[in-house]
């Protein structure tokens, strides 16, 4: 139950709902009992002794009875509707506000699959067990309470004789569920791989058929298919165990009482209509216990799906603002960005070296910050973190002299637009991919920041221009196309600092220089960062950083880093192989130095 308690918060405003889902079953079943009576007054007092005065009366009684009893059963449906949709309306919008608000950090390690399953199907589960499994539940005790009493009321002996088979049916539903609850679990595993299956499936279909692999996957998705296929076979075969020896159990209660009620009826020391009223009040107990074992499945079901969003929901916030956190003025920010002596490990790496040591920076406003470096030396890092993608584990980044950890999160994040290595665009229009996070940007913006980014003219030629709709990921664009409209989306932002992440890497050298030359226009007074492998994207830079292994090795200016031995001009030798004047000149100049 504390688990119930840790989700009190969602469903407890609506208690009132909640009685009145409780009290419409409780007060449904308890009228549903007394037609048993009806049926006894009717044959003891009016077949038998052969005196139908009373039958229109009776007949009236029984209609107010199953109005009154349908009336009950619509406030159960009616508030226990309400109930478990408005706890889990309020569950889904909680845990998605906590999706917003998590850290990078959890989301390194987080399954895409299983957050969904969160959101959809552990809430379903408390839905129904909220809204009506644990009315039901608490029916199904009520019903065997005031059942048993009536019973008794009318002989406590074949009531006493009845109720020995009751525990034996209660201890055959329990072990049932006890059995078929890993069976279920096995289930929802194995729902869980095909969907796994089928959505890797679709997101890598490139990849699949580049790489002939059809064949492979089918294998895989069989095995998953003929695995979900036998546990629901092993389910089919445990309800068809379960339904005869319930059967049984529970015919047995009533064939008990037909015998011993018969032979006192036969006696004359019990009624006719007390021996029917009695067997039609067992056949009402016993029904729902045939269902306790499903009901009960549904509370661990439920508890389980509780469980793990609970899990979700106490996850920490490791990034936030504090309560005094500095909100920014956006018109005064100049975007002089500086880091001091940073050093930085991934949380839950502990055992791997750290990603940036000592790193210092001060990128004055308005200046160009060029980044280089081999793979996995720490590039992406140093931007994710003045992002607080990530808290640094020591010295400090600022942000016009302020430690952007005083600083409020969303002010912060506000005033930098990051085009990332791996483009996302949403499956909407062109247009809403490029105004995103600039809600109230004009068409008139949205078409100059993609003139600028060099996304216009392909753009005009789609079928419906900006209205074009795109793939989840970009489907129908190719790469350098989708890397222009996330390019675009970071321009419409006017950002004081825009960090390029190798996201020209796509382009063609003349579309990657036309993008500089515009980039030069609008990012005038604003700090750019940009990391590339290419040094075409970084000769112009007013500093460029060369990284290895999380370290500074180099720095300075193009002109300067040519003529130094190291990463950067061995790069720049690389690429630049086809034009050996370039090269001559640069060891001219080294000789120069060195001599
Ligand atoms: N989310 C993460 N969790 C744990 N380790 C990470 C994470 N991201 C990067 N790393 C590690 O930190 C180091 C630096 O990675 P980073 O992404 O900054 O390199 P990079 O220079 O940008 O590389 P690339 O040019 O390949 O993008 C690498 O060793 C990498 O494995």
């Amino acid at each position: 139950m504390d688990v119930f308690r840790g989700l009190r918060a969602f469903f407890w405003q609506d208690k009132g709902f909640l009685l009145g889902s409780v009290l419409g079953l409780a007060a449904a079943t308890a009228l549903g009992l007394v037609y048993p009576m009806l049926l006894r007054i009717l044959i003891d007092d009016m077949i038998v002794p052969g005196e139908y005065g009373g039958l229109l009366g009776l007949a009236l009684l029984a209609v107010g009875i199953v109005v009154l009893k349908a009336g009950c059963q619509y406030v159960h449906g009616f508030c226990g509707g309400r109930l478990g949709n408005r706890t889990a309306t309020r569950l889904r919008m909680t845990s998605y506000e906590k999706l917003q608000v998590l850290p990078f950090s959890f989301y390194d390690t987080a399954r895409t699959g299983d957050l969904m399953s969160r959101l959809t199907a552990d809430i379903e589960g408390i839905r129904n067990f909220i809204g009506f499994g644990f009315a039901q539940l608490l029916n199904t005790g009520f019903l065997v309470l005031f059942g048993f009493t009536m019973m008794a009321m009318i002989d406590w002996q074949l009531m006493l004789m009845t109720l020995v088979v009751i525990p034996v049916l209660a201890f055959v539903a329990i072990r049932f569920e006890l059995n078929i609850h890993p069976v279920f679990r096995s289930i929802r595993v194995a729902v869980g791989r095909l969907t796994v299956s089928v959505q890797e499936n679709i997101s890598g279909v490139r990849t699949v058929k580049s790489f002939p692999s059809e064949q492979h996957e089918m294998k895989k998705f069989r095995s998953g298919n003929e695995n979900y296929r036998d546990n629901n076979l092993n389910l089919a075969a445990g309800w068809a165990k379960y339904f005869p020896i319930i059967e049984f159990i529970a015919n047995l209660s009533i064939v008990l009482l037909l015998l011993a009620g018969g032979l006192r009826v036969i006696n004359g020391s019990l009624t006719l209509g007390a021996l029917v009223s009695l067997n039609a009040m067992l056949g009402m107990i016993v029904a729902p216990l045939w269902t306790l074992g499903f009901q009960i499945n549904n509370y661990t079901q439920s508890k389980a799906g509780g469980e793990r969003l609970l899990e979700l929901l106490h996850q920490p916030v490791t990034i936030h603002s504090d309560q005094d956190a500095i909100v920014l003025d956006d018109s005064q920010v100049r975007g002089h960005v500086q880091y001091d002596r940073v050093s930085f490990r991934y949380p839950n790496h502990e055992h791997q070296p750290s990603a940036l040591i000592g790193f210092n920076l001060d990128a004055k406003p308005g200046s160009v910050i060029g980044m280089l470096g081999g793979t996995g030396s720490g590039k992406s890092t140093v931007v994710q973190l003045l992002l607080r993608a990530y808290d640094v584990s020591e010295g400090a980044i600022k942000l016009d002299g302020i430690d952007i950890r005083s600083l409020e999160l969303e002010s912060l994040r506000r005033q930098i637009a990051v085009v990332f290595q791996e483009t996302f665009l949403f499956s909407t229009t062109i247009h809403e991919n490029i105004a995103y996070g600039c809600a109230d940007a004009s068409m008139g913006d949205v078409v100059e920041a993609a003139k600028l980014a060099q996304a216009h003219d392909f753009i005009m030629e789609l079928p419906d221009g900006y209205e074009t709709i795109i793939g989840e990921r970009g489907m129908g664009l190719s790469g350098g196309q989708k890397q222009r409209i996330a390019i675009a989306r970071a321009l419409l932002l006017k950002p004081k600092v825009l960090i390029l992440d190798d996201s020209t890497s796509a382009l063609d050298m003349e579309t990657e220089h036309a993008i500089q030359r515009s980039l030069r226009q609008v990012m005038a007074g604003r700090t750019t960062f940009i990391i590339a492998h290419r040094i075409s994207s970084l000769r112009q830079a007013d500093e460029i950083v060369v990284l290895e292994k999380g370290r500074v090795v180099q720095r300075g200016k193009h002109d300067q880093l040519i003529r130094q031995p190291g990463l950067y001009r061995e790069t720049y030798q690389t690429q630049y192989a086809d034009r050996p004047d370039d090269l001559d000149s640069a060891s001219d100049c080294e000789r120069q130095v060195i001599g």
